[in-house]
């Protein structure tokens, strides 16, 4: 890994403006942020930051509002969820760019922190257009990047920035890729990868690449559908991508050149309604009501997961097994996540995962300390598993 700039190589900044591109894409159920770890992770470097007499800005995306301003989606009350973990005033500037939020940075004092509205917000964020980022870059001196999860993404926030404005990585992002380093640089065999999730179309391609360096797949969550349809079952109306049957084929394919097994779902825990209290039944996987969606991978498989963690003695893992945040569709990933802690305990497993789901989904299950490592990233860290560049990491050492 070619050497980047950190926080070391930052002296004298009292009174700079420094814009920190951090990953507040947390969790949030009824307004409320669940899972706070993204933000616990951000924290060493803000106060850092802030103690040397920086004015801290920091730059965040939040959910995929599709380039222009969505309900829900603002980033105002996680500015709140930042004060409270951080123990000090948060401002938030309305606006990413222009004069609100030159406005807002030109009342901070040495030493304050602010946040500024969703990156996603503007058209030019996913695009990394140059022009946005000289929006950005015009409101700062200074870059840190300390957004591990997002340097897979070339937008103007992770990548574009870096070339504008000297560019340092935070902490956050220093200790994720020294910890991947140290855990999985050299894993030992068997390696098995359980990948889950909602996020099917951003990820699937990445199992490409992942099956060469794993010797088990084990597919759970929405991702087990597309490749269960594309395999014939009918998965009635679950969250499935059907486009993508021939790329789940092609990674069926590449899996079996690679002499990497493939664990789909043999069981599924089924519903008709996707909250809490809905009635449940376990299925047979060919046997999926047409009107019903699979919302948790049922009891056969969850031993046949459980097996799999048993043999390995590497285990990667993101993306829920099932709808953990709605019992009892938590079931497959706290059996799996429990087990795997335990392995890790006997000091026969080195377990990493990453997501923001799924580390809720470990502390949910009590475990995310009993990890070996617990990664705030989820696609980025799938990508640096496959040995692909991410382009947020590539420009901080260009
Ligand atoms: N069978 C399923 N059907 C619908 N949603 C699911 C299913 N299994 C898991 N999920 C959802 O996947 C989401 C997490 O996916 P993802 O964002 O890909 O993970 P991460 O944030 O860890 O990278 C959770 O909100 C969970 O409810
Ligand atoms: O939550 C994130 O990724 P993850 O779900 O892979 O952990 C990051 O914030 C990236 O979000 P994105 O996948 O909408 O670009």
């Amino acid at each position: 890994m070619a050497a980047f700039k950190t926080l070391d190589d930052l002296q004298d900044i009292s009174g700079q403006r420094v814009l920190v591109r951090v990953d507040l894409n947390v969790p949030v159920k009824d307004g409320k942020v669940t899972d706070y770890t993204r933000i616990e992770r951000v924290v060493p470097t803000i106060q850092e930051l802030s103690t040397k007499g920086a004015k801290v800005i920091l730059m965040a995306h939040f959910g995929r509002p599709k380039g222009k301003p969505a309900e829900g989606m603002s980033l105002e009350p996680i500015a709140t969820a930042v004060e409270q973990v951080l123990d000090s005033r948060v401002h938030f500037a309305p606006e990413a760019i222009g004069e609100k939020a030159a406005e807002a940075i030109s009342r901070m004092v040495d030493g304050d922190v602010l946040l500024l509205q969703n990156t996603r917000f503007y058209e030019g964020e996913e695009k990394n257009d140059p022009e946005f980022a000289k929006a950005l870059a015009a409101n700062g001196d200074i870059y840190v990047n300390d957004a591990f999860s997002a340097a897979h993404r070339a937008h103007a926030s992770t990548e574009g920035l870096a070339h504008l404005l000297p560019a340092y990585a935070g902490r956050t992002m220093q200790a994720e890729l020294e910890a991947l380093e140290k855990g999985l640089g050299q894993p030992a065999r068997p390696v098995v990868a359980i990948v889950g999730g909602a996020k099917v179309s951003t990820k699937i391609d990445l199992l490409q690449n992942l099956v060469a360096k794993v010797d088990a797949l084990v597919i759970g969550g929405g991702m087990a559908n597309t490749f269960l349809a594309a395999r014939g079952i009918d998965v009635g109306k679950s969250l499935c991508e059907h486009d993508l049957a021939d790329t789940a084929r092609a990674i069926d394919a590449a899996a079996r050149k690679a002499g990497c097994d493939i664990v789909l779902p043999s069981d599924g825990v089924v519903a008709k309604k996707f909250e809490a209290g809905a009635e449940s039944e376990i299925v047979a996987i060919d046997a999926i009501p047409a009107d019903a969606m699979v919302l948790d991978v049922g009891p056969r498989t969850i031993e046949a997961v459980k097996a799999w963690i048993t043999k390995a003695h590497t285990l990667v893992w993101n993306g829920p097994l099932g709808a953990f945040e709605i019992e009892p569709f938590d079931k497959a990933t706290v059996e799996a996540a429990r087990h795997a802690a335990a392995r890790t305990g006997e000091g026969i497993l080195v377990s990493v995962a990453g997501g923001g789901d799924t580390v809720a989904a470990l502390n949910h299950a009590g475990v995310a300390d009993d990890f070996t490592y617990v990664s705030t990233a989820g696609g980025a860290f799938l990508e640096w598993m496959e040995g692909k560049e991410l382009p947020g990491v590539t420009a901080l050492q260009a």
